[in-house]
C-alpha cells in the first residue's frame, strides 16, 4: 500500500478537500425519525455512507457514537468503514486514542493493521502521554500505509488551557507537537502521512503551521468555521487541509440528495 500522505494528497486533487463527520448523535436519530437503537444507528449510518462516500475524500465516524450501543454498534462501525472504503472514500477513524507505548501498540493494531475488523486508512490520536508514546500508532502506520492525526490546537474553548502552555524548551505544547510532525514528514512527497489535528475556530496562531502534513480542520460548519477562516489560518498551506463537519451535512438527512450536494458545495467552496 502507498503511503497514507500520497493516497490522500490523491484522493484530495480527486474529490476535494471536505471530510464527511458521520456522528449518529441521538438528537440526530430523533430528526430523521428513527429510533436511538442498533437498527437507527444501523439505517442512520448506513445512509450516510450511501449519500456522501462515493463523493467525499475523506468520511470520519466518531467511534463513540457506535461504541454506546456495545458490540453491535461496534459491528455498524465496521460496516461503515468497509461500505466507505469500498466506495472509494478514505476512512478516518476518529477514536482519540493515547496510552503508554505498550498499549499503544494494542491501539495500532485495532486501527492501522489490515487484519483488523475496524482497520482504517487513519486514526486520530492524542499526544497526552507525551509524543514518545504514540511511536507503535506511528510505527505501525508506517509499516501498512496508514496516517494518524495528533491532536494540536483542537475546535473546543478549553483546548488552548493545555495546547498554549509552554514546555521546558520555551516551545508551547502544540508547537512541540508539530515540531515532531514535521520531523516525521521531512522526506515525504508530495505530503507526509501524520498529521494535525487544528480546528477552523481557532482564530489567530503564532505558531508555524507548515509541518509537510495534513491538517484535519474539524469545527468547520456546526462550530461556526467558515472557508475564509481555513484560508485565514492555513494561508498557502491551505491545500492539505481537510475542513471537517458532522452535523452540518447529517441535519440534512434522511434527504440523501441534499447531503450528496451539501458535500459538492463545500468542496467547490473550499478549491474555489
Ligand atoms: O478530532 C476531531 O475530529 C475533533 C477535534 C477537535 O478539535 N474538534 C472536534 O470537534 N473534533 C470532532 O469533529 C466532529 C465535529 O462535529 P460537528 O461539530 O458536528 O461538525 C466531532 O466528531 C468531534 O469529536
Amino acid at each position: 500500500m502507498s503511503p497514507f500522505g500520497t493516497r490522500l494528497h490523491a484522493a484530495i486533487t480527486d474529490r476535494g478537500p471536505f471530510c464527511v463527520g458521520i456522528d449518529p448523535h441521538a438528537g440526530l436519530l430523533h430528526e430523521w425519525g428513527l429510533a436511538d437503537d442498533v437498527a437507527g444507528l444501523e439505517r442512520f449510518a448506513l445512509t450516510v455512507v450511501e449519500a456522501v462516500a462515493p463523493y467525499a475524500s475523506v468520511v470520519k465516524p466518531q467511534s463513540a457514537f457506535y461504541e454506546r450501543f456495545g458490540s453491535r454498534g461496534v459491528a455498524v462501525l465496521e460496516r461503515v468503514v468497509a461500505d466507505s472504503r469500498a466506495a472509494g472514500a478514505l476512512v478516518l477513524m476518529d477514536v482519540k486514542r493515547g496510552d503508554i507505548g505498550s498499549t499503544s501498540q494494542a491501539y495500532a493494531d485495532a486501527y492501522l493493521d489490515p487484519a483488523s475488523p475496524l482497520a482504517s486508512d487513519a486514526i486520530t490520536a492524542s499526544p497526552f502521554l507525551g509524543f514518545g508514546s504514540l511511536d507503535p500508532m506511528i510505527d505501525t502506520a508506517r509499516t501498512h500505509g496508514a496516517g494518524v492525526f495528533v491532536l494540536a490546537l483542537t475546535s473546543n474553548k478549553e483546548g488552548p488551557e493545555f495546547q498554549h502552555a509552554r514546555t521546558d524548551s520555551g516551545a508551547t505544547v502544540a508547537g512541540t507537537v508539530l515540531d515532531h510532525l514535521r520531523r516525521l514528514n521531512a522526506d515525504a512527497d508530495p505530503l507526509g502521512s501524520f498529521g494535525a489535528v487544528i480546528g477552523a475556530t481557532i482564530g489567530e496562531s503564532d505558531e508555524d503551521l507548515a509541518f509537510n502534513g495534513p491538517v484535519l480542520a474539524p469545527g468547520y460548519g456546526a462550530q461556526g468555521g467558515t472557508t475564509a477562516d481555513i484560508r485565514r489560518i492555513f494561508g498557502p498551506a491551505a491545500g492539505a487541509v481537510l475542513a471537517s463537519s458532522s452535523r452540518e451535512v447529517l441535519r440534512l438527512g434522511p434527504d440523501t440528495g441534499a447531503m450528496r450536494d451539501a458535500v459538492r458545495r463545500a468542496n467547490d467552496e473550499l478549491t474555489a
